[in-house]
């Protein structure tokens, strides 16, 4: 590791829901949905890490678990040094003042009968009760600045608004306590393409004037790939790959990867186009019945009996940073 510090290390997470079955029986016990197995990452400060995977993969729930949103059953959430799922609401609000998060859906995500300085203004009052008047109009006209809004528009109510504009009033409002790292679940698949853009240029120049760490989740590779220090490829809530966004980009191992890479038409002159990779077939297996060992096996091309017997472990398959869950993929050391 370099110098830069620990912002975040999780460990083993594990997020299970119970559901009961549909037309079930009064006595009928609650069936576990394994939303999030195992998962472990790390995040530096002033990094981005993208999250992809298929819809119903677990990533959104990932990232409300790591914000103490939803319960997490097992694991650890390292937040500089201190396991979040050990503290009680009040300490969990404190440190959610470094740790915010920005969300899918831009309009929905912010109150219809609040103005947008309001809604911006708000977590300030909540936080430092103390500023207000003046100062507190000053900070908002100068965050509403940064992400490219108007200040004088901050009497308006989000309907006024376009869905790339709200969502910069959602990220206004993440930014205004000075967090340290915002979780962006999906901020752009609510967008239309060419807004998509400006969102994730905004995003990345935030990051880079103010040293903040990005956790960016989306469904599409292409999305992650401009945004990306490293990339945490999901399946069925377990990571099947983590590996620097150069690493995964040239050379993506998991076969889940590489059938999401073949997914998505990019233009990309760093693909092998003499042997694109097979496209994903049939539908996610549920959550509630993943297949036993490689919970991949009844997609994977490469699957064998073994699959269906061993779990493969996440093991970082260069020595340089490059994991993959896949008792297919070589061990290769890189010699530096
Ligand atoms: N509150 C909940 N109660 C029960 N099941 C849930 C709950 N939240 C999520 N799930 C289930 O957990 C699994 C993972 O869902 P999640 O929303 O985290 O996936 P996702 O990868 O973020 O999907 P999407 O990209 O569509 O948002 C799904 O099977 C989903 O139905």
């Amino acid at each position: 590791m370099n110098e830069q510090q620990r912002l975040l290390a999780v460990e083993n997470l594990q997020v299970t829901f119970d559901i009961m079955p549909r037309n079930a029986w009064p006595w009928t016990r609650p069936q576990p949905l394994k939303a999030v197995n195992n998962v472990s990452f790390t995040l530096n400060e002033g990094e981005t890490l993208g999250i992809v995977g298929e819809s119903g993969c677990g990533k959104s729930t990932l990232a409300r678990a790591i914000m103490g949103m939803v319960p997490s059953q097992a694991g650890k959430v390292m937040w500089l040094g201190e396991d979040l799922r050990g503290l009680n609401l009040k300490q969990l609000r404190k440190r959610r003042q470094r740790l915010q998060m920005v969300f899918q859906d831009p309009l929905a995500s912010l109150s219809p009968r609040m103005t947008v300085g309001d809604i911006i203004a708000e977590p300030l009052r909540t936080h430092y009760p103390d500023i207000k008047g003046a100062e507190l109009r000053e900070k908002v006209d100068a965050i509403m600045d940064r992400v490219g809004l108007h200040p004088h528009q901050k009497n308006r109510y989000p309907h006024e608004f376009s869905g790339g504009q709200c969502q910069r009033v959602g990220i206004a409002r993440a930014l205004i306590l000075e967090p340290k790292l915002i979780i962006c679940d999906e901020p752009v698949s609510a967008l239309d393409v060419s807004v998509q853009a400006q969102v994730i240029n905004l995003l990345k120049s935030l990051q880079r004037d103010m040293g903040l760490s990005l956790i960016f989740i989306a469904h599409d590779l292409s999305v992650v790939k401009h945004i990306s220090d490293r990339v945490m490829v999901l399946y069925l809530g377990n990571v099947a790959e983590n590996a620097t966004r150069a690493e995964l980009f040239a050379n993506p191992r998991h076969p889940y990867t590489q059938a999401l890479m073949a997914a998505v038409p990019i233009p990309d002159p760093e693909r092998d186009r003499a042997n694109p990779p097979a496209e994903l077939e049939g539908d996610l297996p549920s959550p509630m019945n993943s297949p036993s060992g490689c919970v991949f096996r009844t997609r994977c091309p490469l699957a064998t009996d073994y699959c269906s017997k061993e779990i493969p472990v996440l093991e970082d398959k260069t020595g340089a940073g490059h994991w993959v869950a896949c008792h297919y993929v070589e061990r290769e050391e890189k010699l530096n």
